[in-house]
């Protein structure tokens, strides 16, 4: 029997890919809302309870909603927005995050998913925390860099009206320091403080990467580029959507210049470690609506209902 799949915020960016992704499982029913009837409170309801999983592709506000509809004991919801993603009760979305994750995953019925740069900071962050070669006190900055997609439906449509010089060149922007990731930065690497978080959005479609200088002099006393290196590429061995890029990556190096879009369309991040003898930027690039969005959500899916965590992938 067919898992059934409802997908709130279907006609969203994260919401219309999770759809494509779907639509051609044997495994899966997808539960499909009268499109007049989308943002109906009951109509909603009725989906969320049938769901065996229920996907929340939605602003923030919606997400804590349909959290509250949701009755049905079967339904495991797995939550897109930045509503739950610190929330007790709720178990974060990255499978590859630490031991004992995939466990969290596979018997929680609310999944929060982790954000676009969150999910690259972590990823790059998180073993480097547990291995004690980055201070848990130390304070962290990391800049991104990330395609215009991830603004959603809004943000696509300004970019793709044309017409504004302004969007031209990339735009700094989360100039509060107070972007709505960072908790779960701090949360999920057990860093003390969240990372200066700088985002960087720019004129293109997808495609995003987080990069974090360190110098050695502030981490654990004789720490080494290699040392780093090897600690990324122990704790993701085996991994099937994270790759540890070779230390100071020739290809990269060679080429002079980093692609920020060259996981695009997989649900694949790669992770790399550049150094000289005093300094290191680690960098981690992810397709933001691959691993950072819908990819993952898929992903996670696949994790908690125990088949093929590839499927579809
Ligand atoms: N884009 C990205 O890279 C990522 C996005 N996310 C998160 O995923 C969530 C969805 O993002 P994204 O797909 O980009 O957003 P979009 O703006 O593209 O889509 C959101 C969808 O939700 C619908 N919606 C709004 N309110 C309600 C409601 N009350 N009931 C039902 N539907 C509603 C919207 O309707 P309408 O069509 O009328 O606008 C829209 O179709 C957000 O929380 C976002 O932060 C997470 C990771 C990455
Ligand atoms: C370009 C742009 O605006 N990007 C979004 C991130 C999108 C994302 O992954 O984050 P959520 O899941 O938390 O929405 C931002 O920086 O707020």
């Amino acid at each position: 029997m067919a898992y059934k799949v409802f997908v709130d915020g279907q006609e969203g960016t994260t919401g219309l890919r999770i759809h494509e992704v779907l639509a051609g499982r044997p495994d899966i029913e997808l539960l499909k809302i009268d499109p007049e009837r989308r943002k109906d409170p009951a109509e909603r309801a009725k989906l969320l309870n049938a769901a065996d999983v229920a996907f929340l592709c939605l602003p923030d506000v919606a997400a804590r909603e349909a959290a509250f509809l949701v009755t049905s004991e079967r339904t495991c919801l797995i939550d897109a927005s930045t509503a739950h993603r610190t929330q007790a009760g709720w178990a974060y979305g990255l499978p590859e995050l630490a031991h004992g994750q995939r466990a969290a995953l596979r018997h929680s019925k609310r999944i929060a998913n982790p954000g676009c740069h969150a999910t690259a900071f972590i990823l790059l962050l998180r073993p480097l925390v547990d291995a004690r070669l980055v201070p848990k006190n130390l304070p962290v900055s990391a800049h991104s860099i990330t395609g215009y997609s991830g603004g959603g439906k809004s943000m696509i449509a300004q970019y793709q009206a044309g017409g504004d010089p302004k969007l031209d060149a990339p735009r700094p922007y989360g100039l509060t320091l107070a972007h709505k990731h960072l908790p779960e930065m701090a949360a999920h690497t057990g860093l003390d403080n969240a990372p200066l978080f700088t985002p960087v959005v720019a004129n293109f479609y997808k495609g995003l990467a987080v990069t974090v200088p360190l110098h050695l002099s502030q981490l654990a006393p004789g720490t080494t580029p290699q040392q780093l290196h090897a600690a990324l590429a122990a704790h993701y061995e085996g991994e099937r959507f994270v790759r540890v890029m070779p230390l100071a990556d020739p290809d990269t190096l060679a080429g002079g210049f980093f692609d920020v879009t060259a996981c695009n369309d997989t649900n694949r991040a790669d992770v790399f470690v550049f150094a000289n003898a005093t300094q290191v930027l680690l960098a981690c690039r992810l397709d933001n609506l691959g691993k950072g969005a819908s990819g993952a959500a898929v992903q996670c899916m696949n994790v908690h209902l125990g088949v093929d965590e590839g499927l579809g992938l």
